[in-house]
Parts: C-alpha cells; sequence; structure tokens
C-alpha cells in the first residue's frame, strides 16, 4: 500500500517544545512525528516524502543481526545527512581519549580516588569539558569502555556532535541538561541518565541556574546497553520497562552557520554547515536515545542474612558475547532498607576479576564512612583488593542490627570485564587523594590463636 503524498504544507516552523515529551519502554519499537502526516505509513521510502523530507535509515546493528539484537530506525528529515557532514578538518581534544590509550605517567598501581574535579576556569561546552579517567578494550574493535568525567558552563547552540565509536551514557552529577538529539529532546537531571546512541548527532545545553554542569559519562564501545535478565527474580522489580523514556520527534530548522564534530575511531574531525543537523521531523523504528530515572529503580536484596553480589543492582548491561561477562555494567546502590541479621552489612572485603569505576551522584555511600564525595570517583581495578575503611568496619561490625534505612544516597559503578587504564590526565589530577590508601590503617590484626568473637 503506497501513502498518500499530501501538497506541500505552508513553511515548517521549529518544534522545540519547552517540555519535552516522551514515550515509554525500553528498546520498543516506537513511531512519532512532531508535524501531521510527516511520518509515511504502511512503508519506510515512498517515492516522494510527505512536506519534501527526505527519508533516511540509521542502522545500529549489523542488516542480518538477529531480531532480538536488530536495531534499526528510518528519519524522515529536512535534509539527508550527506547534507550535514560535509568536508571534514582534523579537530583536537586533547582529553577525551579512547582506547587502546597507555598514556604516559608515573602513577604506580593501586586503590585509587579522586574529589570531584574542578569547574572549569574557562568558558566551555560539554563536548569540550569531557575527560576521560579510564580506557578499557579497543574502540576500533568494538570492544571495551571508557569512564569519563565532564564540567561545563556553556550551551552547545551552533555545536553538534556525534560518536561513531560508541554510545554514551550520560550521569549528571550537578545540573540539569538539555539533550537536543536528531530524535527528540530529553531533560536529564541528577537523579536520572541519559543514553545517546552510537553515531547519534546531538547537542547539550544547560537548564537551570548555576556555575558548573558536572557529571560522569560511560562510552561503550561493544553491543549496546540492554536490561539484565533477572532469572529467578521473575518478571518485576529492578529497572522495568516501562520507566525508561524515549523523547518525541523535536527538529530545529535553523539556517545559520554550525558545526559539526565528530569522534571517529578515537579522532576528532570537524566540518562546517550552513544549518542544523538536527532536522528530523518524524521518525520510526528501535534505535533511540532513552533516558531513566534512577530513583524509579526497585531494589532487590537480601531480606534475612548475608549480603548479596552488588550485580542485584545491575541498571543495565552491555553484554561482551560471554555469557554473564559484561562488557561494561551500570551499577547503582540506591536508597533501600538493610534488614540482615547476624551480618556484616556493607560491601565485603574483596578483589575481584572485573574492574570497578565508582562515583557518588549525591549523599554518601555505605561502604566509605569519610572521603567519597559527590562528585568524587574511585577506581579499584582488576584483582585489586578493597572494601569498607576501618571506620566503617567498626561501625558495620558493632551496630545493633535492626532494620535500617539507607537514606540519601546514590552511588553508581561501570564494571567492566576489562581492566580499565588510567589517563595521564586522571594520573595528574589535583584532585587525586594521596592518603587513600590509610582509610583501611587501623584493620589490625584481632587474631590471637584463641576462640571466641573478638
Ligand atoms: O567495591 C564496591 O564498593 C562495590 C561493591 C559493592 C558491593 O556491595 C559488593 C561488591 C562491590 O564491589
Ligand atoms: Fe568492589
Amino acid at each position: 500500500m503506497l501513502t498518500k503524498v499530501d501538497k506541500k504544507p505552508v513553511a515548517a516552523k521549529t518544534a522545540t517544545p519547552n517540555t519535552p515529551q516522551y514515550m515509554p519502554g525500553f528498546g520498543n519499537d516506537f513511531e512519532t512525528e512532531s508535524l501531521p502526516g510527516a511520518l509515511p505509513q504502511g512503508q519506510n521510502s515512498p517515492q516522494k516524502c510527505n512536506y519534501g523530507l527526505y527519508a533516511e535509515q540509521l542502522s545500529g546493528s549489523p542488516f542480518t543481526a538477529p531480531r532480538g539484537t536488530n536495531e534499526r530506525s528510518w528519519l524522515y528529515r529536512i535534509r539527508p545527512s550527506v547534507r550535514h557532514t560535509r568536508r571534514f578538518s582534523n579537530a583536537k581534544y586533547a582529553e577525551w581519549k579512547s582506547a587502546p590509550c597507555l598514556d604516559d605517567h608515573s602513577l604506580p598501581l593501586g586503590q585509587l580516588r579522586w574529589d570531584p574535579v574542578p569547574a572549569p576556569k574557562k568558558k566551555q561546552n560539554f563536548i569540550a569539558g569531557i575527560r576521560t579517567m579510564t580506557t578499557a578494550g579497543d574502540a576500533q574493535t568494538q570492544v571495551g569502555m571508557a569512564a569519563h568525567v565532564y564540567t561545563f558552563n556553556q550551551d552547545m547552540d551552533d555545536d553538534y556532535f556525534f560518536n561513531a565509536d560508541g554510545e554514551l551514557l550520560i550521569v549528571p552529577q550537578v545540573g540539569t541538561l538539555r539533550v537536543f538529539t536528531e530524535m527528540g529532546i530529553m531533560d536529564v537531571e541528577p537523579l536520572e541518565i541519559c543514553v545517546v546512541p552510537r553515531g547519534m548527532m546531538f547537542k547539550v545545553s544547560r537548564l537551570g541556574e548555576g556555575d558548573v554542569w558536572r557529571g560522569y559519562i560511560c562510552e561503550n564501545y561493544g553491543a549496546k546497553f540492554t536490561l539484565p535478565d533477572r532469572g529467578p527474580i521473575g518478571a518485576n522489580c529492578l529497572a522495568n520497562p516501562r520507566d525508561f523514556k524515549t523523547p518525541v520527534a523535536a527538529y530545529e530548522d535553523k539556517e545559520t552557520k554550525c558545526r559539526v564534530t565528530v569522534k571517529w575511531c578515537g579522532k576528532f574531525y570537524v566540518t562546517e554547515i550552513g544549518h542544523s543537523p538536527l532536522d528530523v521531523v518524524a521518525w520510526h523504528g528501535n534505535y533511540a536515545p532513552y533516558k531513566y530515572d534512577l530513583r524509579t529503580f526497585s531494589p532487590v536484596g537480601a531480606i534475612l542474612f548475608d549480603h548479596p553480589d552488588p550485580s542485584i543492582f545491575t541498571v543495565m548491561t552491555a553484554p561482551s558475547g560471554e555469557e554473564g561477562t559484561a562488557n561494561v555494567d551500570f551499577v547503582i546502590f540506591p536508597p533501600r532498607w538493610m534488614v540482615a541479621e547476624h551480618t556484616f552489612r556493607p560491601p565485603w572485603y574483596h578483589r575481584n576479576i572485573m574492574s570497578e569505576f565508582m562515583g557518588l551522584i549525591h549523599g554518601q555511600y555505605d561502604a566509605k564512612e569519610k572521603g567519597f564525595v559527590p562528585g568524587g570517583m574511585s577506581l579499584h581495578n582488576m584483582m585489586l583488593p578493597h572494601g569498607p575503611d576501618a571506620m566503617g568496619f567498626e561501625k558495620a561490625s558493632n551496630v545493633e542490627l535492626k532494620p535500617v534505612k539507607l537514606e540519601s544516597t546514590m552511588a553508581f559503578m561501570f564494571e567492566t570485564r576489562f581492566p580499565q587504564q588510567l589517563t595521564k590526565f586522571a594520573a595528574e589530577l589535583e584532585t587525586l587523594q594521596d592518603d587513600y590508601l590509610d582509610c583501611w590503617d587501623g584493620l589490625d590484626r584481632k587474631f590471637d590463636g584463641t576462640p571466641g568473637i573478638k
């Protein structure tokens, strides 16, 4: 069946709603149009599209990927994307590194913790404000990830960006972001996260007042984030699909000088064009950005005794091809009740084959009484021992074990199967805590060869 092509309407206006609208669901096959009749029905590629739009497919998986992982969307836009990427010139974003990156620095191996990155001294936008802390794997073979921090104080306005090397999971810590993507607008505040798919053009601006907008990014070079299987937990709890929100179509009809910057295999390129590339009036498909409110995560935990593995708090997992061995997991530590009896309730001491990059969005983390502050970061790399600080151990070993609600807390972890290589930036960052290891001082021997509780 062919779609009827209506006569051309009067000039379309820029559709940038003040309050973005969203569609619920994870990985759904969505359809949305910001002008009536802009989305063809019954076919993808009409001979002529309504409103004079161009039809374009954006693939997130090989054409022949199995149905469960096959991702693509059809975009109906003012100009095709080939008009948004003219001749490229080289560009430089020196602090955004891509794997493999074995930066030259002299910091020896160790457990590491940082206070927040300082606010920028000059004006910089979101892309210019990205600093890489760690890289893992290899962006060119689409394996591994990078952990970044961002700080910025300027909107992108006429600057646009896309990352061919992976999807970007953005975790704001201070300040609300407006993320205007090709496929619609997402407003994302601290305690929410969003994901911008690989290859998708976008720009970021600031909402609200403030001096600095700050947060964390996981750049996932591998297979896309998906929801973890729940196993015996069943069909509910953890991150529920309906709480993921994909924006409705929105476009910018702007004929001014714009720049499109691209990261492609770790290098940056820029092109100048005379219009906004965010010109998608309608789209349908399952390759799309989304946001998620971490407060809607329904934690499941120990309701009698012992401390389970933190995998129970996995919001999303990016599989590596080997079962149960994530390229990267995004895990949170949300407010929750602690009820376990005769149990040391904080995380146990451990060594892990996976590598753990952590950040704190808000409040206090239960394994650390002091020193892990909101906006801060820690890195417990492959096989390096870690666990509660001495103060936390003392407290948790002696406290009366009543049901207690852990309030005011939201830490997260980017946990990857690969070792995370530290960048020079991270190794030399002024907020690196020289005394981090001292937090375990005082965990002295209690053993004296005689039985009994010490
Ligand atoms: O190291 C950390 O703080 C993260 C973590 C938390 C937990 O409850 C169990 C294991 C683990 O790595
Ligand atoms: Fe850990």
